[in-house]
């Protein structure tokens, strides 16, 4: 046994307060540190120690391992030591003689400080998140080990979460203003529950108690009815993190005052939406774990609730062993679902997280089988090859959009899947003129707004039984004879713009003259009630909307496609203009929050669509609430899951507070199903 460096010292409750603020900026490293080094233990004499194998892999779970101080008295009694910045080694325990050499990714030993982990083993991983992808830092090792001091800290020495959220938040205020990202805007929300005996507790909510955890259709694992809170500035951070740290489960045991009943996983979602065309969203999750320890309960002297707390964390630590072993081997089953930390996990470990672990060890002489089991955990994980990939998706434009049936609009973004765009609408045909096929090739890269209106026409020409069948999913001679009218179409749009400009001028010159005649009267009468009214009206005249966008598109809803076929005139535009400003009235009687498309429907007929609706949300099956407009098969387990939580929905706006459901998108799921209902 060696003698040991520095003493440690027991230090405030972790989480009493981050006092990250008044630290100096950390320096990230711009690169991921090179790659290296074998896995396993390497058994070798005390009196021949070697170098390591280097050899490079790219995205495998990159292992630092950190050694804390000497917290008790036996000073003498250390069992291990480090090498250099990426070696440590251990006594054999069979052989006194031998030294048994680990080599990892890094090395920390007692003296190294919080900024120093930081920097090294975190910083790097950090803008990978801005591009979309997933990263996650976990802190693994035996109970009292520093698992918590790593990632939490205290005010005096900030750990690995209030320094990554930091950097985070200022590394997207930073990016808003250069000229690449312009036109991006950057949203971080926080999430913050803990695994308490294979219960997933919600820590910014503790009613929200066993909450499920499911895998969307892209592997992203996803805690549905989870408590998010935004974050813009770090003081948001520490007002919900501070409170929610304190909800943690924590007792006193005997090799640790304050030991970690449970595992606590903050994720902080990073959130970058284009403000342009074609709407690119990238969503980057960043988990941060502080795992529970294992437990030797021969050591701990745990008996009762202590013990079968000890039992839940043990049995998941060795699911997360299995997964690993698993993984190494390259079996066909990954036991990820054995256990709900593994299944949280399954994203950052043989996923597609950048993935960072930590191995606190203990210096202390009873450590020693802990600190050996650790070790060779940690070498195995260095083993797991994660496979990075970004998430992108593409936000429909403000405008609302009208989808067709049980399809969905982000699946015709190129963007996401170029190569089912490109062969679903760049076929040539032979049929079209070339100035046709041009169009049409262009298709793909349209602008999710002129999709938008395709996907109106579509169902306008469905509606009406002009065809059976629909634009995006036709065999190719309806496709071309669906753009071939599109095009009229949009042909007519600028016709009935050319018309409409005209108006404008002649409703221009009638209000230049009328203010001709307002200025006589001002003139003659002496005072202003008269013009002023007169004026109010002569405005009236003038409020022409745009006819691409609501007007063309509620008359040509009402029935008619084309511009002739919609036999519009000047009456028939003024008429229209008539019907907006009744519209217009209406919303100033107290609907001002209503979207428009409701205020154009019958209220009994609005009412009645929502109870279905609500009904179905309340007692549809899964596949009963797949029938619903706008509603996969994720969404639909989304539902289930919530109604199994928070019982009933009062209305159809509760969607909003389910996963990834905005209030835009109830909205829009809102009218497709009520005007389905309304046509069936
Ligand atoms: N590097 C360090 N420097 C100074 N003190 C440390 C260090 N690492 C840990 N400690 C102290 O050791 C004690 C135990 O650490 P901590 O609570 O972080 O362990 P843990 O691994 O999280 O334990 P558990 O799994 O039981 O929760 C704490 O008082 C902590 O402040």
């Amino acid at each position: 046994m060696w003698g040991t460096g520095e003493r440690g010292h027991r230090s405030d409750p972790p989480g009493a307060a981050l006092a990250v603020r008044d630290l100096p900026p950390d320096i990230c490293p711009s690169s991921i540190l090179a790659s290296s080094g074998i896995n396993m233990a390497k058994r070798v004499s005390v009196l021949d120690s070697h170098g390591v194998n280097k050899k490079p892999s790219p995205s495998r779970v990159r292992v630092s391992v950190r050694l804390r101080p000497f917290m008790e008295k036996e000073e003498d009694q250390a069992c291990v030591r480090g090498l250099d910045a990426q070696s440590l080694e251990i006594v054999n325990y069979r052989n006194q003689l031998e030294t048994m050499q680990y080599h990892f990714d890094a090395f920390y030993g007692e003296k190294a400080t919080q900024r120093e982990i930081y920097t090294s083993s975190v910083c790097p991983i950090l803008p990978h998140l801005l591009v979309g992808q997933n990263a996650s830092v976990f802190a693994y090792g035996p109970t009292g080990a520093g698992k918590t001091h790593t990632m939490l800290g205290n005010p005096q020495q900030p750990g690995i979460i209030p320094r990554a959220v930091r950097d985070l938040l200022q590394m997207t205020r930073g990016k808003n203003g250069t000229p690449e990202e312009e036109n991006w805007t950057f949203t971080i929300t926080m999430s913050y529950v803990e695994i308490y005996q294979e219960k997933v507790m919600d820590l910014l909510e503790p009613k929200n108690k066993d909450l499920p955890i499911r895998e969307d259709k892209g592997h992203n694992i996803l805690i549905p009815g989870v408590t998010q809170k935004t974050i813009t500035t770090f003081s948001d951070f520490d007002e919900h993190f501070i409170p929610a740290s304190q909800n943690r489960t924590v007792a006193s045991t005997k090799l640790n005052d304050r030991s970690s009943r449970s595992h606590a996983v903050l994720l902080i979602k990073v959130q970058k939406n284009q403000q342009i065309s074609p709407f690119r969203q990238l969503t980057g999750k960043l988990y941060l774990i502080d795992l529970a320890g294992s437990e030797d309960n021969r050591r701990t002297g745990n008996q009762g609730i202590r013990l079968k707390e000890s039992g839940a964390i043990n049995s998941s630590l060795f699911t997360l062993s299995k997964v690993v072993d698993a993984l190494n081997q390259g079996l066909p089953r990954i036991p990820y679902r054995d256990s709900k930390l593994t299944r949280l996990l399954q994203d950052s470990l043989g996923g597609s997280a950048h993935s960072v672990m930590i191995a606190n060890i203990a210096p202390e002489k009873h450590y020693y089988f802990d600190t050996l089991t650790a070790l060779n955990f940690a070498a195995k994980s260095k083993q797991v090859i994660n496979k990075p990939f970004s998430l992108e998706t593409t936000q429909a434009p403000v405008q609302p959009t009208m989808k067709r049936p049980r399809d969905d609009l982000e699946n015709l973004v190129p963007s996401q899947h170029p190569k089912k765009v490109k062969s679903e609408l760049t076929e040539e045909s032979p049929t079209l003129s070339k100035e046709a096929n041009r169009k049409k090739l262009h298709i793909a890269n349209l602008d999710p707004a002129v999709v938008d209106r395709l996907l109106k026409l579509d169902r306008i020409l469905s509606e009406k039984g002009k065809m059976e069948t629909q634009l995006l999913s036709t065999p190719k001679r309806e496709r071309m004879a669906l753009l071939k009218k599109w095009e009229e179409s949009q042909m007519e749009i600028e016709r009935l713009k050319e018309k409409q400009k005209e108006l404008e001028e002649k409703a221009m010159a009638a209000e230049a003259r009328s203010d001709i005649e307002l200025s006589d009267s001002i003139v003659s009468e002496g005072t202003f009630r008269v013009p002023l009214r007169t004026r109010a009206k002569a405005r009236k005249v003038l409020r022409v909307q745009p006819l691409q966008g609501e007007s063309h598109g509620r008359l040509a809803a009402e029935g008619e496609l084309s511009g002739t076929a919609l036999g519009l005139n000047e009456n028939s535009i003024d008429a229209g203009i008539m019907m907006m400003e009744k519209k217009t009235q209406k919303v100033h009687d107290g609907d001002e929050n209503k979207p428009s498309w409701e205020m154009k429907m019958r209220t009994d007929l609005l009412q009645n669509g929502r109870e279905q609706i609500l009904n179905l949300l309340n007692t549809g099956s899964i596949r009963e609430l797949k029938s619903l407009q706008k509603i996969g098969d994720k969404k639909a387990k989304l539902i289930v899951g919530w109604r199994e939580l928070n019982g009933p929905f009062t209305n159809v706006e509760d969607l909003a507070s389910m996963e990834g459901m905005s209030t835009k998108q109830v909205d829009s799921f809102l009218k497709a199903n009520i005007l389905c209902i309304v046509a069936s």
